[in-house]
């Protein structure tokens, strides 16, 4: 190699070492903005097994490297709150996060588990997971940080044993290993080879829970290396019932069994402790909107473009289209206006009734986003009237209907001046920032807290 080109890659080096070493800086604080490298979402990211691989290695060694680094108190104390913000962290940071949340829950100690087994196990979850918009590896960080955050919060310790705790904590990591991005109906209705497999039943589910305890079955991943037969067999039970309870075709039949054992529930009974593991796993899979607006935000995003990319590829493959899918049918607001009061509340509230805890954690939480969405959906249904109306008495002057109103250029688009607010209630403000954004179909809500770009759909 030439001295100079020698010599530039010996900066490069040196200065990604002190990038990395930057990055340590994160465990000071709590405010770490990534922003900057985010500009395109990491699904964009187009890799070839090879970039792959050296990627996945990066974030195996910068783990490792993380490994050594203690996790300050304030981390930690903000790792078990709801509000806790993924966004900030990217995906070794995450890795050393996780394996906090075993040993801060003593299940390393108690369970006698190998810290670099755990590593190991924690590393090739990661690389199981796919890089699709949302069923990816930050999601299963998410479920797993909202399991262990109801864990403290309704204090489990004291009512489930070590065995059930981990069991909890491991299937929420594990729940979607693997997820195509393409759903049970889509693998059922395009006879994928899943659907062929299981035979239709909760085809994704069952290949997640196969493919966790496929990388068990690595000797170097084996967490439950110590156990006995009986935990053993007791963990992978409570493993397939986890992560098969969050196939939400299960959901009705899930939610009516644990509300008819509320009234006598009793934390000695087996089954009700089960029907409960099984409740808090969907509580988790499904918390996004318990999160405050900008962390939850990002993933109605993801989700939407999840499910955008599956009807497309359904209306190409002259599949069946599930509505609620459909670019051409579906809006932020109205998506999660019917999600969260058909099935999230009715989740949420009768868990709430075993832990009233939950109420101040997550329900009104949930409740405020409905709020939010509410209001959004009725600035487009303005919006829209508007934009209808608009158009009408354009084309009514185009007809000679309305001489001189409209062409005057004293219209009601022309005559406020750009930005300005129009009241519509104490909640929320629409404003237009200007003339071209309307033409556009996209207005800025302005609430007490937030500000969310919206895209109208198209009319
Ligand atoms: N509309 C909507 N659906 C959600 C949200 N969170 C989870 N889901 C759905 O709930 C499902 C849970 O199981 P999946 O992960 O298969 O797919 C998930 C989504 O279809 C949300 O915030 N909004
Ligand atoms: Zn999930």
């Amino acid at each position: 190699m030439p001295d100079s080109l020698h010599d530039l890659k010996s900066k490069v080096d040196n200065f990604k070492e002190k990038l990395e070493n930057v990055a340590h800086l994160s465990w000071l604080g709590l405010s770490k903005d990534l922003s900057s490298g985010m500009s395109q979402p990491f699904w964009h990211k187009k890799s070839s097994p090879r970039k792959m691989e050296t990627h996945h290695k990066r974030v195996y060694e910068r783990f490792m490297k993380f490994t050594k680094v203690h996790v300050s108190d304030e981390v930690r104390r903000e790792l078990r709150k709801q509000s806790f913000d993924n966004w900030q962290w990217d995906d070794p940071e995450m890795l050393i996060l996780l394996r906090q949340m075993y040993i801060d829950l003593n299940l390393i100690s108690k369970l006698n588990i190998d810290i670099n087994v755990l590593h190991e196990w924690l590393y090739e979850v990661y690389r199981n997971y796919n890089l699709v918009p949302f069923h990816n590896f930050k999601h299963c960080f998410m479920v797993a940080q909202m399991m262990y955050g109801l864990t403290w919060l309704i204090d489990l310790p004291s009512k489930l044993d070590t065995l059930e705790i981990f069991t909890l904590l491991t299937s929420a990591i594990c729940h979607d290993l693997d997820h195509p991005g393409y759903n049970n109906a889509y693998q059922i209705n395009a006879k994928t080879e899943l659907a062929l497999r299981y035979n239709d039943i909760s085809p994704l589910e069952n290949h997640h829970c196969a493919v966790a305890f496929d990388i068990l079955k690595k000797e170097k991943c084996n967490i439950t290396r110590d156990f006995s037969r009986e935990q053993f067999k007791r963990f992978r039970d409570g493993m397939i019932r986890c992560i098969l309870a969050t196939d939400m075709a299960k959901h009705n039949e899930i939610l009516n069994s644990f509300k008819s054992i509320i009234p006598h529930f009793d934390f000695n009974d087996k089954e009700h402790k089960s029907v409960l593991m099984m409740v808090l796993m969907k509580v988790s899979d499904i918390s996004n909107e318990a999160r405050p607006l900008s962390v939850a935000m990002p993933w109605l995003d993801c989700l939407l473009t999840e499910f955008f990319n599956q009807s497309d590829l359904e209306k190409l493959e002259g599949l069946p289209v599930a509505p609620f899918m459909d670019r051409e049918k579906v809006s932020k607001s109205s998506s999660q206006i019917g999600f969260i009061k058909f099935v999230l509340l009715p989740l949420f509230e009768t868990v709430g009734k075993l832990f009233p805890q939950l109420e101040s954690a997550i329900i009104e939480p949930v409740r405020d986003a409905l709020a939010y969405y509410t209001e959004m959906q009725r600035a487009l249904e303005e919006e829209k009237a508007k934009k209808d109306s608009l158009a009408e008495s354009l084309e009514g002057d185009k007809n000679g209907l309305l001489p001189g109103k409209l062409n005057s250029g004293s219209g009601t688009e022309d005559k406020e001046p750009t930005g300005k607010t129009q009241s519509l209630g104490h909640a929320l403000a629409l404003t237009r920032n200007n003339s071209s954004n309307l033409r556009r179909g996209s207005v800025t809500l302005l609430t007490s807290k937030h500000s969310v770009e919206l895209e109208t759909s198209p009319s």
